[in-house]
C-alpha cells in the first residue's frame, strides 16, 4: 500500500472515558490504523468493542487520551451518528439543508431542487417544510444521511447508518453510498450487520478495544488458511455468528465440494452452487 494516499490515521491511540472511578473506563489500547483514499472500510465488532468511539475520534468529537490522530478538516469529513436528533441544527427539513455550506450561487428554487434530489437519492420523498421532530427514527437517519451525501465529503463516516431502517430502505442507503464511493468518497462504515461486510474493500474487526482483523471480506469470513473452518474464521473469533451464505459455503466445502469463489452474498452462492452442478 506504499503508494496510496492516507486520508486519516491513528497511531498508538488510547481512549479512556472519564467515569466516577479515578482510573476511568479504558475503551481502546494502542490502536493504530491508516485509512486510504478511496477505500470502503467496514468496521465490525460486538457491542461495546469501541466502534462508535472510532467514529467520534475521526469526526473530532472525542479526544484521544494518548497517541496521535491525523484527520481531515471538518468540511472534508462528514458523518452520520447513531442518535439522529443529536445532529439536527434546524427545525424543519428545509432549515436542515439551508445550513449546509457551499453552492452560494444557487437561486432559492435551485437550492430547493438540490434538497429534494438529495432526499430522493436516499429514497425519501417528504415536503421540505416538514418538522424534523415529527419524523420517525429511520426517516431522521435518512435526512441526516441525505444532508451529508449532498456535501460530497472526501470521507464519509457512518455509524450504523441502517440501524433503524427496513430492508428496502437499507438497500437504498447502500446504493446511495455506493454512488458516493464511485465518485471518490472514502467510506468508513461501522456496523453490526454482517451482510454489509460484502460491500467492503477492507474489513476492520474490532474486539475489546483493539483491532483483531484487518483484511478483505473473504478473508474475514473464511480465514486465510488453506484448511478452512467456520469455527476459526476471524468473524467467528470475534464472537459473531457468520451469515447464512457463509455457513452454507462451509457446509459445501465440508461435503468435499470445490468452490471456485468463496461467496459473500446470495448471488455468489448461487453461482458457486451452479458451478458444482456442471
Ligand atoms: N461517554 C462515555 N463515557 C463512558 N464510557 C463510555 C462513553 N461512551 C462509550 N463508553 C463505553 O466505551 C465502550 C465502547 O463504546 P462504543 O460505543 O465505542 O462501542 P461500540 O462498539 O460502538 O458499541 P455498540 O456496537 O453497542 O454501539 C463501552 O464499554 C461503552 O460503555
Amino acid at each position: 500500500m506504499a503508494n496510496r494516499e492516507i486520508v486519516a490515521s491513528l497511531q498508538n491511540a488510547s481512549v479512556v472515558y472519564r467515569t466516577q472511578s479515578e482510573e476511568g473506563r479504558r475503551v481502546w489500547s494502542d490502536v493504530s490504523l491508516e485509512i486510504y483514499k478511496g477505500e470502503w472500510m467496514v468496521v465490525i465488532g460486538p457491542n461495546g468493542s469501541g466502534k462508535s468511539t472510532l467514529a467520534s475520534c475521526l469526526l473530532g468529537l472525542s479526544p484521544l487520551s494518548s497517541g496521535e490522530i491525523l484527520r481531515k478538516e471538518p468540511g472534508q469529513i462528514r458523518g452520520v451518528l447513531q442518535l439522529p436528533d443529536a445532529q439536527f441544527v434546524g427545525d424543519t427539513i428545509q432549515e436542515e439543508f439551508d445550513y449546509l455550506p457551499g453552492k452560494p450561487d444557487l437561486t432559492i428554487e435551485e437550492r430547493k431542487a438540490w434538497y429534494l434530489q438529495s432526499l430522493s437519492a436516499v429514497g425519501l420523498s417528504l415536503p421540505l417544510e416538514r418538522t424534523l421532530s415529527t419524523l420517525s427514527g429511520g426517516q431522521k437517519q435518512l435526512v441526516n444521511l441525505a444532508a451529508v451525501l449532498a456535501q460530497q465529503p472526501e470521507i464519509l463516516v457512518l455509524d450504523e447508518p441502517t440501524a433503524m431502517l427496513d430492508p428496502a430502505a437499507r438497500q437504498g442507503v447502500r446504493q446511495a453510498v455506493r454512488e458516493a464511493h464511485q465518485r471518490g468518497t472514502t467510506i468508513v462504515w461501522i456496523t453490526h450487520r454482517l451482510e454489509e461486510v460484502a460491500d467492503a474493500t477492507r474489513v476492520i474487526g474490532f474486539g475489546d478495544g483493539r483491532i483483531t482483523f484487518d483484511g478483505g471480506p473473504r478473508a474475514f469470513f473464511y480465514g486465510e488458511e488453506e484448511e478452512k473452518s467456520l469455527e476459526t474464521s476471524p468473524c467467528s473469533e470475534l464472537g459473531l455468528d457468520s451469515p447464512y451464505v457463509v455457513k452454507t459455503a462451509f457446509g459445501l466445502l465440508n461435503h468435499g465440494c470445490k468452490l471456485r469463489l468463496l461467496p459473500l452474498d446470495m448471488d455468489e452462492l448461487a453461482e458457486a452452487v451452479a458451478d458444482t452442478c456442471l
